[in-house]
Parts: C-alpha cells; sequence; structure tokens
C-alpha cells in the first residue's frame, strides 16, 4: 500500500546550521502519528518541507505517492496543513475565507462540507464576522477549518494545541479522530505528550534533526524500565541512600526512581531505619512523557525503540 507520506534521506541546511540530517520516515494510511521533539529539533522544518513550503537541501517527500516538489499540486491536493502560525487575511471573514481556500483547490460547490466544519469547529456564530476580530483561539479554529475545506487525505497539525482552551481542545480532537476513523491519516505535533499519548497510534522523536525513536507509544511505554513513586513523609530529609534515587520534588512530595517492586521493600526498611513514617505514597505508572524525557535527555536506551 502506498504510505500516506514518505520521507527520504531529508537534509535541510541553513548555512551552516544542519537542522534535519538524514530523516527517513515512512506514515501509513490511516495512521494517527505524533511528531515529537524539544523546541528546535526540527519538526517545523520538516513540516514546511512535506507541506512544499521549504525545500530540503537533498532527499525526497512524498504524499500519497506524489513527490513534493515535482508533483506539487497533487501532492499538495492530497495534504491539509495547520501551521503553527496565525497566518490569515484580515479582510475576509471566516465563511469568505473557507470559500476562498475551496477555490484554491478548484471545488466551487463545498457549502455543505463548509457548513459541516464550521458546525465542528464551533465557528457558526463567527460565520460572518472577519478574521482580523476574532480571538487567537478563535482565528486557530479558521487555520483547522482552512486545512480541512478540500477534504485531504493527509492532514498534517502543527501545534494546533498551543495556548487554546479546553474547550476547543476536546472538540478539536472529537472532530480530527473522527476524521481519522474515516481513514483520513493524522500527524500531529505537540508539546502536549499526554495528548499524543491519548490519540496517537506511532510516535517519532526528533532529536536534533534526527529521527531517535520511531515505535508505537504501547511498545516505548511498556519497554520503560522502572518505576516512580510520589512519597510525603514526616520529614523533608531524606536518609542518604533514598536522596539517589530522588528525581524530584513535588508539592511537598518526593518523587523517586526505583528499579522494581524489590527496590520498593529497600526503600520501606530506609525510612524505617531513620524513623521516618510515611504520610502518603503513589506509585506511578509510566507515561509516554517519561519516555520522552528519558530519551532526550539521554539516561535511557530503548533498545527495542531506537531506529
Ligand atoms: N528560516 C530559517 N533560517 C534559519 N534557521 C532556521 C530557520 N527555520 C528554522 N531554523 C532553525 O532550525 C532549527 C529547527 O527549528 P524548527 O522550528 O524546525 O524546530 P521545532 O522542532 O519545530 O521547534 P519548536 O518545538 O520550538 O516549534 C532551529 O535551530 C531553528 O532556529
Amino acid at each position: 500500500m502506498t504510505p500516506a507520506i514518505e520521507i527520504k534521506q531529508v537534509h535541510k541546511r541553513f548555512g551552516t546550521l544542519h537542522t534535519l540530517c538524514g530523516v527517513d520516515l515512512e506514515i501509513n494510511a490511516g495512521e494517527f502519528f505524533a511528531l515529537l521533539g524539544p523546541n528546535g529539533a526540527g519538526k517545523t522544518t520538516l513540516i514546511n518541507i512535506i507541506a512544499g513550503l521549504a525545500l530540503a537541501s537533498s532527499g525526497s517527500v512524498r504524499i500519497m505517492g506524489h513527490d513534493v516538489v515535482t508533483g506539487y499540486r497533487e501532492a499538495r491536493r492530497m495534504l491539509g496543513v495547520v501551521p503553527q502560525e496565525l497566518v490569515f487575511d484580515p479582510f475576509f471573514t471566516v465563511r469568505e475565507t473557507l470559500v476562498f481556500q475551496s477555490g484554491y483547490f478548484g471545488m466551487k460547490k463545498n457549502n455543505g462540507w463548509i457548513d459541516e466544519i464550521i458546525h465542528h469547529l464551533d465557528l457558526a456564530d463567527k460565520a460572518d464576522t472577519n478574521m482580523r476580530l476574532l480571538s487567537g483561539g478563535m482565528k486557530r479554529r479558521v487555520l483547522v477549518a482552512q486545512a480541512l475545506v478540500h477534504k485531504p487525505q493527509v492532514i498534517v497539525l502543527d501545534e494546533p494545541t498551543a495556548g487554546v482552551d479546553v474547550e476547543l481542545r476536546k472538540a478539536l480532537w472529537r472532530f480530527i479522530t473522527q476524521l481519522n476513523r474515516n481513514g483520513h491519516t493524522i500527524v500531529l505535533t505537540t508539546h502536549y505528550l499526554e495528548e499524543a499519548e491519548t490519540l496517537c497510534n506511532r510516535v517519532a522523536m526528533l532529536k536534533n534533526g534526527s529521527i531517535v525513536v520511531l515505535d508505537s507509544v504501547r511498545n516505548l511505554i511498556s519497554n520503560i524500565s522502572g518505576h516512580r513513586i510520589r512519597l510525603r513523609l514526616t520529614t523533608d530529609t531524606l536518609p542518604t541512600a533514598l536522596q539517589l534515587l530522588t528525581i524530584s520534588h513535588d508539592q511537598g512530595y518526593h518523587v523517586l526512581a526505583i528499579e522494581g517492586y524489590s527496590q520498593l521493600e529497600n526503600v520501606m526498611t530506609a525510612l524505617h531505619a531513620a524513623q521516618i513514617q510515611i504520610l502518603d505514597m503513589q506509585i506511578l505508572q509510566p507515561d509516554l512523557e517519561e519516555v520522552f524525557v528519558k530519551l532526550m535527555h539521554g539516561t535511557e536506551n530503548l533498545e527495542s525503540a531506537s531506529v
């Protein structure tokens, strides 16, 4: 089956800065995929190349089999991109913006779908409002609507929920999940890792312009070793042996990393010997955020997850 997105050996240089260092990635049709990485890892640069907004220094990208350079029009028709930056034309209303965007893709009778998008993104009240009068969150909704107006097979969202309220987040994810169920491929970048964990099947993590991890969310979480425990104690000072296990202090809790339940017994013994009592204790399940922190700070080697 033709991959939704096929990225081969993509490099991008800005002068002496090597922003993308030979990225290879295939995203299958129908996936809900997360592209994660710290600030400056190269996510937006890669998305701009996928969208045909920037040229790779070398390498190739295909969308549903169409090369983004030599088959730009076909590739672009397959793709809807929600950019990170709020770019809009201040002279149009919301509806005019969407009608205009439809025209760009040669879709003349698109009002039914435009109404549906407006409804799902809760823009009905603002449909006839001029773009420049909208709040930031409302403008972001229109950006999402604009990306969906030509019913693209592949939808790429670059931090769509950055700085938006809970209501839009929920509405947006409901709508995007429904589109994914209907067969659309979704690629998402986000710094909200719980969003990626809940929504996505597979994850790639970019670090300094290279993909360091490519695996399913489930594998990444199950391959992580150890647990974290949160302890509220009768004292703030831990015995020395336990200080070595401390990851952080969080709202009056000590957070410790333990290898397994046998080490939990050692923690109890050390606290008992120091006559420190436990006021509250929680064992935290590993999550995608923990995987991300460990991998990005290089303290964990997830053999099966590394590419
Ligand atoms: N037009 C440009 N000219 C020069 N350098 C650029 C340009 N665009 C991006 N960069 C640099 O490329 C690197 C990657 O930037 P990019 O925006 O792709 O990262 P990102 O992973 O999307 O980060 P964030 O999470 O902050 O959005 C950064 O060091 C950035 O400064």
